[in-house]
This record gives C-alpha cells, structure tokens and sequence, in this order.
C-alpha cells in the first residue's frame, strides 16, 4: 500500500524528527537523494548543464545542496535565485563547489538549453497559485530540453490536494521526502509530478495515519477473493444485475460482463424484453430472468445487487430500484440508478451497504455541488458525499477516488485516459458488484476494481483506442498480472 499525507501532517512528522537529530540533517538526507536520482537520470555527470530553480524556503536549500553534490562530481551548476531570499548556507555550498548564480534575464536560456533543471522554487510551504517571478519561471520550464526534476512536489501543485491553480512546474521526476504527499496522487497534481521517487529521510515511525492510500499489485494479491477446493459456483458468490433498458441494451450487456470476468461463481441477470434477449445471446454464461413486473421475487438468491447501468428513469424503473434497495444485501448504484436515487433519497435508506459509482457530473446531482467544483477537488467531494449520504463513494475520472466515512480514501493509480468512453463504467459497475458478492467489503470492492479496471484498459488500449468490451475481455490478464508479479 502507497500512503501519502498532508502538508501538515508531513510537517508535524518533520518537526518531531528534526528535534531528536543535529541540525541540517534532513535536508542533507533530502539532497543527498534528489542528487543521486538527477545523478542517474544524467547517465554522465561530469561536463552535463544543471540550472536549479531556487525558491526562498528549505524546498530551494534541497536543491541548493544537491546542485553542490552534482558540481562536486563535475556538472556545470547555475542557480536561478527566485525569492526574496534564499537558503544561505546552501547557496555558500553551490558556490564553494564551483557553482554559480545566475543573472534573472538569462534564465530563460539556460532553462531551454539545460540537461537538468531542478525545480526549488516551493515545495509544502507554498500557499495558492504561484507568484511572479515563480510564475513566470515555472511557465519556461515546459520549453525545457532537458529532464525536469521537482523537489518534494511540483512547484504549483497544492501537496495537500493536487489542485494546481495557475502556472505549475510540469516535470518528469518528482523527488518526494520522507512520505508520499496526497497531491502528487490525485490528478491534477499528479499528471504534473511525472514518476515519483520517495527518499527515505527517516520520517516513518513519525508518520500519523495517512490522509490518502493508493493500492498496489501486491495488495490486490492479498485482497482478491480465489476459489478453494470446497467453492461451488453459490459460495463464490452470486451477483444480480438489474441494468438495461429497451432503449440502452448495451449497459446490460457491458455490465454482465465485467461481473462474469470479475470471479462471481454466478450472474443473474433481470431485466426488460429487449435487454433480456441481447444478455442471452451475448452471455449464455448468465442466468437470465426476464421481468414482467419491476420485481425482483423470481430472481432467486444473490449476495450483491449492482443498479442501474441503462436502466432508465421513468416509474418502472424506479420501481425495480426500490425493490433491489429493500433487499438485504450490498447494492452498487451506477449511471440511471444515481439519477433515481438523486430524485428520491429515500430510497438511500437501508440497513445494508451502499456503493455509489457517479462521476462528476452524476455526483453533483447528488450532493449539489457544481461539477467544476467537484472536478477540482475530487477529494473532498469523494469524502463529503459519504459522509452525507452514508454510503461508500467511488468517483470516476481522470484519478478514481475511494471514500468512505472514518477511512483514508484510496486513490487509484493505474487509469489511463484511453478508458473515457462509452460503456466502460458498466463494465466497472458489474465488475465490483461481482467482488461484493464474493464478500469484499464496499471500501475494497471499490479500490479493487478500480485498480483491475485500469490495468485491464492500459492492457486493452496498449496505446490506441479501446471499446468497453476490451476492457472486460482484458480483465482476466489484469488479474493474472497481479496475482502472478506478486509486485
Ligand atoms: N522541514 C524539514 O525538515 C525538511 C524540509 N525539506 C524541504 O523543505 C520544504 C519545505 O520548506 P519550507 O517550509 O521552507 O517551505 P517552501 O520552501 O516549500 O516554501 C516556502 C517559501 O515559499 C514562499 N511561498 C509560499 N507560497 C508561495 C507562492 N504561492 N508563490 C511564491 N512563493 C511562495 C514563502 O514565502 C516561503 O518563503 C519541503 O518541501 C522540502 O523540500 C527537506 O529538506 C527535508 C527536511
Ligand atoms: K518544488
């Protein structure tokens, strides 16, 4: 598991470690990373150009000492000094290594003709959008030739959030100390950090409970349910799948699927005439119950419901919706399903756990918030809208967000932008809903799939375009690849 923190809660760890050491030893520690990754990154030290942009806090005194380090070993070393100050023992070390400072009116030069730029301008002590001379700096750097390497977070990404308000340094290595911080996670932010390397500072066992986790391939190994030797196709779990309309048969069809690939041992399908005929041609796999009335009593048993991919919002439908909600077993609500529940908020009240998978635009209906506003802050959305409507939220977009009330939201790393298109989210929705069946909690449901979900689009778009069929015919290497790396 990835954690990431706060500003805050990096600083308090911070200030609890640095009492216990001399002084200056952190950020030695801080330099002495970023400087043997720029390092690596270079291939060949000596004679390479490095410009380190230096803003006035401790984020330009990292960079101030790793440039010392990299002149030591022969790189031509030029400092753009940015702030109205700047970190003076670092600088005195630059110098004394042979480094130098450079005149403000030919930064703009060096930066484009540089082999590395090091960006020091702020790291967690920033507050808003970036000021002038920053500004302006941190807009020359995307003319950079050469590699781009932010310390601890890009400059003009909020390392609390992710939100980047303005001009941000867009870099292709973030070097981040001591934790992971929440924004170099969540998009925007994240698009922004480029790969991110950790530098142990020795903050551990300082560190508090994460603001935000991201899962990897080892937790899923653990997570995901397998069959055992005693498993019939009832102890797998059963899922229901109550989506598809006369007039959006594809959802149905693209729901089943992912719920057949996601390891149910069984799918019921209910639903309308036409959906039911084109889930029976598509999937003779899944045990199909066509409706005459919006009722599920000739269903037969299942151990999770997933509502609502094409289903519809007129009567019958919410009918059906009120109906899948009264059972007593978890219900994952998607697309048409958010709309009925967004009319009609009674229909939220039950004993057992709701999964809600809206993305903006659906959530806003839900909670009230524009969906600008939600984009921005994915986060705190994610997180209100659980606590408000008391149920598990995922929030699809360009960075998937897991909330829950009372836990750290887990972040999903593994998306690609190849799967914004039509029908992946009923793939998504019948694939968590078959996870629930076989008995993973709402919270791990969700990150789960989510996290296969993105593997199985990278799998499936491998750098061009994808249908959302792809996606739930990938989801079985998906799985494999991370039950198998074991990484
Ligand atoms: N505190 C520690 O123990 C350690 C800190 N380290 C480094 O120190 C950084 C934090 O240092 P600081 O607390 O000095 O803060 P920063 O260096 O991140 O930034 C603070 C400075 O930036 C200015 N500033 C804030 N917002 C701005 C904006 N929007 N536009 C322009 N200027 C702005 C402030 O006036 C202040 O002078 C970390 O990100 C990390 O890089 C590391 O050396 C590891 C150890
Ligand atoms: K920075």
């Amino acid at each position: 598991m990835k954690t990431a923190y706060t500003a805050d809660q990096i600083r308090q760890a911070e200030q609890a470690l640095m009492a216990r050491l001399p002084e200056g030893t952190l950020m030695q520690r801080a330099a002495s990373g970023l400087a043997s990754v720029c390092a690596d990154l270079l291939g060949r030290v000596y004679a390479s150009r490095v410009v380190l942009l230096v803003g006035s806090g401790d984020n330009g005194g990292d960079a101030l000492y790793a440039g010392q380090r990299l002149a030591r070993r022969g790189a031509r070393v030029e400092a753009v000094t940015a702030g109205s100050k700047t970190h003076e023992a670092g600088l005195r070390a630059l110098l004394d290594a042979g480094g130098r400072v450079l005149d403000p009116s030919a930064a703009g030069a060096a930066i484009e003709t540089a082999d590395l730029i090091i960006d020091g301008l702020v790291g967690i002590g920033a507050s808003g959008a970036l000021r002038e001379p920053y500004a302006e700096l941190a807009k020359a750097v995307a003319a950079a030739r050469g590699h781009v390497v932010a310390v601890d977070v890009p400059s003009g990404v909020d390392a609390s959030t992710g939100r980047v308000e303005g001009a941000a340094v867009r870099a292709r290595v973030t070097v981040t100390m001591g934790a992971y911080k929440t924004g170099l996670l969540v998009d925007p932010g994240a698009a922004y950090a480029g790969r991110v390397e950790l530098v142990d500072i020795g903050l551990g066992a300082y560190l508090p409970d994460p603001d935000v986790a991201a899962l990897t391939g080892a937790d899923l190994d653990v997570l995901l349910p397998r069959p055992r030797n005693e498993s019939d196709k009832y102890r797998r779990g059963v899922v229901g799948v109550a989506a598809g309309s006369d007039l959006f048969t594809g959802a149905a069809v693209l729901a089943v699927g992912g719920a057949l690939r996601g390891g149910a041992g069984m799918v019921r399908y209910a639903g309308r005439a036409a959906p039911v005929a084109q889930v029976r041609s598509h999937w003779p796999e899944a045990v199909v119950t066509q409706l005459d009335a919006p009722s599920i009593d000739r269903v037969g048993r299942v151990q999770a419901w997933v509502l609502g991919p094409g289903l519809g919002t007129d009567d019958w439908a919410h009918e059906l919706a009120a109906a899948v909600l009264a059972s007593d077993v978890p219900v994952l609500i998607d697309a048409d399903g958010l709309t009925l529940v967004a009319k009609d908020r009674t229909l939220l009240r039950r004993a057992a756990p709701v999964l809600i998978t809206p993305h903006a635009g659906e959530l806003s209906r839900l909670i009230g918030a524009g969906r600008d506003a939600i984009e921005a802050a994915r986060l705190d959305h994610a997180r209100r809208a659980a606590a408000e409507l008391g149920v598990t939220v995922l929030l699809k977009g360009s960075t998937t967000v897991v909330a829950e009330d009372s836990r750290p939201v887990r972040v999903n790393t593994t998306g690609t932008s190849w799967l914004a298109t039509g029908g992946t989210g009923d793939v998504l929705a019948g694939l968590a809903g078959a996870l629930l069946a076989q008995g993973l909690s709402c919270y791990d449901a969700a990150s789960c799939a989510a996290y296969l979900h993105g593997v199985a689009g990278r799998l499936a778009a491998d750098g061009a375009p994808l249908a959302a069929g792809d996606v739930a015919s990938a989801l079985p290497a998906a799985i494999r690849a991370v039950t198998s790396t074991n990484s």
